[in-house]
């Protein structure tokens, strides 16, 4: 939205700006995205029709459910009124010191809907740009190039990362920064009690990918314009990290959910139904829950209990038993779910905020149900209603951390050789890893990466 005033009613104080025949609109100076002197018209016949120079301000705009949109508000006046009042803007704007000034792009193309060089060329560019921001723009031209390109990029030579793309191309990132980040700080990094080194280098993502977890947790929604403002704006929060290991080794990091069992198959399924592109969402799930029949897993599982009175450490902790019995699948995910549980359906923003704080995460165990129930389940799993908790064939458990055996891995190899194959893999944020004999343990280490999120 654009609307005109006139630079009397434009009041500038240290922090904020007011525009006082508006509403009094008041925008705080960290949400100024530019402001510079409109162009006077080149040609004669344009320049008789030009009234007076203006001052174009586009500031940060917050809507709701999280939206922020970029509005523009032009100041007409004389051209020393203007150019004082720009000048004056611009120096308030340069103390706001958390601002990126140059940033490391990084472009999967073929994420999601395959548009994610159109996203960045047509929104989050112009906005860079007009923030006066620089881009070091790096493109991936096969599957995992992403880790060549951030392997070879000097991560110095940039305040921050931006990551167009999917949770995928995210994972591939953080893997790749923090494995470094601990080698070179020379820590024994495969112990799942070893306190790891933090990540200095802001990360910020624009979500063109399928699934998006990762931009739920920081900004809320998955508006492009929102991501690349919480990015101009340079505010950055740390959040938890969750590890998997298996077999005495640091296998991945996860910023959003681990699973086995019936979670796996379905992303293994929609991994190898890609050209369905974003139906392969809606489609996969109805087949095989279904159609499919469901593998049922004898799970031995150890959780560190979170408790929220707790002094431990992120890291600390003894390992208790659980009765589980027979469950179809396991997840869990980065968040405490049942943290400020009162809205009908889960906030995302709140739910890393308070985890935040807490380190607690909350782990899914799926008993055998009816192909119905599921469905219903499902449902419920991805509008992230609450009431789903209370289904029976779900059981809750809030962690720091938890270890599982599947026991049926290694005794049964003389079964079927691709339900094996399935017992030893793990799906990490949308990714499959291989693990060791159907062992896996997930911990979660507080604040150990830096994004670029006011929330
Ligand atoms: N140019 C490319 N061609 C083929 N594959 C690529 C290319 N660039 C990256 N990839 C691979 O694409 C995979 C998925 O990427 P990404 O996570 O960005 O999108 P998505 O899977 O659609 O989204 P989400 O993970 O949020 O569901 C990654 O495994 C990555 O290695």
């Amino acid at each position: 939205m654009v609307f005109k005033v006139d630079v009397e009613s434009f009041v500038l104080e240290k922090e904020r700006l007011r525009i006082s025949d508006r509403n009094n609109i008041c925008v705080e100076i960290c949400d100024v995205i530019d402001c510079h002197l409109s162009e006077e018209p080149a040609g004669f016949l344009s320049g008789l029709f030009w009234s007076s120079p203006n001052l174009v301000v586009r500031y940060i705009c917050k809507g709701k459910n999280y939206k922020w949109t970029a509005e523009t508000v032009q100041v007409t006046g004389s051209k020393e009124e203007c150019e004082a009042l720009q000048d004056k803007i611009n120096e308030n704007l340069g103390q706001v010191n958390q601002r990126p000034k140059k940033l490391g792009v990084f472009i999967n193309p073929i994420g999601g809907s395959q548009n994610s060089l159109d996203v960045y060329n047509k929104v989050v560019y112009p906005l860079f740009k007009a923030a006066n921001i620089k881009c070091d723009v790096n493109v991936s031209e096969r599957p995992k190039h992403m880790i060549d390109l951030i392997n070879c990029f000097d991560t110095a030579s940039v305040d921050g990362l931006v990551i167009v793309g999917g949770d995928g191309s995210l994972l591939e990132v953080l893997n790749c920064l923090l494995t470094q980040a601990q080698k070179e700080a020379g820590l024994d990094y495969d112990q799942p009690t070893c306190k790891l080194k933090h990540l200095e280098i802001p990360i910020g993502i624009i979500p063109t990918g399928t699934g998006n977890g990762a931009a739920k947790f920081l900004y809320g929604t998955l508006d492009y314009v929102t991501a690349a403002l919480h990015i101009i704006r340079g505010e950055t929060n740390e959040n938890n990290i969750q590890a998997v290991y298996s077999g005495g080794k640091l296998m991945s990091f996860s910023l959003i959910a681990v699973a086995c069992g019936f979670f796996t198959d379905m992303m293994y399924e929609m991994d190898r139904q890609r050209w369905l592109k974003k139906a392969r969402y809606a489609v996969v799930p109805f087949y095989m829950g279904l159609f499919k029949k469901k593998r049922l897993l004898n799970v031995k599982l150890s959780i560190i209990p979170g408790k929220l009175s707790s002094e431990t450490d992120d890291i600390e902790g003894t390992m208790e038993e659980m009765e589980v019995g027979q469950v179809s699948s396991l997840i869990s995910f980065s968040g405490d779910l049942f943290n400020n549980a009162t809205d009908s359906t889960m906030d995302f923003v709140k739910m890393s905020q308070s985890t935040r704080k807490t380190g607690l995460f909350t782990l899914l165990a799926f008993k055998e149900s009816g192909r119905l129930e599921f469905l219903s389940c499902f449902m419920g799993f991805l509008t992230m209603t609450r009431s789903l908790f209370q289904k029976d064939c779900i059981s809750t458990h809030t962690v720091r951390g938890y270890k599982v055996k599947l026991p049926g891995c290694n005794e049964n190899l003389d079964q079927d050789p691709s339900i094996a194959r399935m017992n030893n893999l793990l799906d990490v944020d949308g990714e499959m890893i291989d693990i060791y004999e159907g062992e896996f343990e997930v911990r979660t280490h507080m604040k150990l990466a830096k994004f670029y999120t006011s929330h």
